[in-house]
């Protein structure tokens, strides 16, 4: 029997069995409502905390600032403030960057102290610049990045650029020094995420692909309301590739709704997780499996997003789900795609 054939007989038990106990529990149904509606009476006494709260800090300290988000902060809205917008391109100013992988580099630009990107999760920004092309003129080209700091951050907003030896972008982006500066607008919103709106999200990112994950990651597990399962399953070409490893390792040891699985195409000298590429055993036994409870995101490079769930179409929003995605069983609506395609 092949690998899919077996996903799907072990699949059909785990649902038959699943059937059979609820017939055996009746009541499982009206617990779950009765549990609904407590979070119901919940949401009410920390919405009158909230408002109580918000007139104080109105009247009490300074009427202009807000901390946008602090109170549900994945269901912001693009910026109130206009840090950005996508009609005009907007200024940013290079404040650090730091090495954190041989060709991969953090570069945090600065907004005011008391304003944040506070763009929604899952999004990112278009960046452009001007350039010598290859027939040795100046042109203006644009790229995009995803922001990858906590979006609710005041005074800053990081993006994640891996540089390439010939990339146009990526090159005039590296020789910025501090203090120069750099047109970016957005949000682009590539998913309307809201809290709880899936109970398990399963994420599969290649390389840079991680970064549209962070976003989300970081938005799921900073925010206490957000009860959201989250499994990662992240392949890279080798340990060595691995980005925000000791990042995603810390999130999984302090959150239990969070589990992250690695696999290395070149494994190095010590062996953690799979090796090779993502397959089909490793999102069956990672991954939440296909229903109307689970999402599946899928962010990387192309090539990736070919082989686990079929090139994104841009007519057609994500297109049909091919792929492994497609052998396991994942359904159209199940399945998000987000290429990092040039
Ligand atoms: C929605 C979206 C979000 C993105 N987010 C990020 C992000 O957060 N961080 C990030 O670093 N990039 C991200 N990218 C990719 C980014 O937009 C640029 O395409 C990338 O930085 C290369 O641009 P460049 O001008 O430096 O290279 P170009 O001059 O456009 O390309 C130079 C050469 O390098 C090749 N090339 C391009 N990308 C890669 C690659 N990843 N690996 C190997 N070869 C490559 C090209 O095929 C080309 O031959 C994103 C892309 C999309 C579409």
């Amino acid at each position: 029997m092949g690998i899919t054939s077996k996903i799907k007989e072990s699949y059909k038990e785990r649902l038959s069995s699943k059937a059979a106990a609820r017939q055996r529990h009746p009541g499982t149904g009206a617990e779950r409502a009765s549990g609904d509606l407590s979070g119901i009476a919940d949401n009410k006494r920390e919405l009158a905390f909230a408002v109580m709260l918000a007139l104080v800090g109105i009247a009490a300290i300074y009427p202009a600032v807000y901390y946008r988000g602090s109170s549900n902060p994945p269901e912001l809205k693009a910026s109130r403030n206009n840090v950005l917008n996508m009609k005009n391109w907007v200024n940013f100013t290079l404040q650090e960057s730091q090495r954190v992988a041989h060709n991969t580099r953090i570069f945090r630009f600065k907004l005011d102290p008391r304003e944040s990107l506070g763009i929604p999760p899952v999004s990112h920004l278009i960046v452009r610049a001007e350039v010598v092309n290859s027939r040795g003129r100046q042109e203006k080209i644009s790229r995009s990045y995803v922001p990858i700091s906590d979006l609710r951050a005041a005074g800053y907003f990081d993006v994640l650029i891996k540089i390439l030896p010939e990339g146009m972008m990526s090159q005039r982006i590296a020789r910025l020094n501090l203090g120069d500066s750099l047109e970016m607008r957005g949000p682009v919103v590539e998913l309307q995420y809201k809290v709880n709106m899936k109970k398990h999200l399963g994420l599969i990112a290649g390389d840079i692909g991680i970064t549209y994950m962070l976003q989300l990651i970081n938005a799921i597990m900073s925010n206490p309301k957000d009860n959201t399962q989250v499994s990662l399953l992240y392949e890279n070409e080798s340990p060595e590739d691995i980005l925000f490893k000791e990042k995603l390792d810390k999130l999984s040891q302090s959150h239990p709704n969070f589990k992250v699985f690695y696999t290395v195409i070149i494994a190095g000298g010590e062996r953690q997780g799979g090796q090779g590429h993502v397959s089909a055993d490793m999102i069956y036994k990672a991954l939440p499996h296909p229903s109307s409870h689970t999402l599946i995101l899928v962010s990387g490079p192309p090539k990736l997003i070919d082989r686990v769930c079929g090139t994104k179409d841009k007519e057609r929003y994500s297109g049909q789900v091919l792929g492994l995605l497609r052998e396991i069983g994942y359904k159209h609506e199940q399945v998000r795609k987000f290429s990092l395609a040039c």
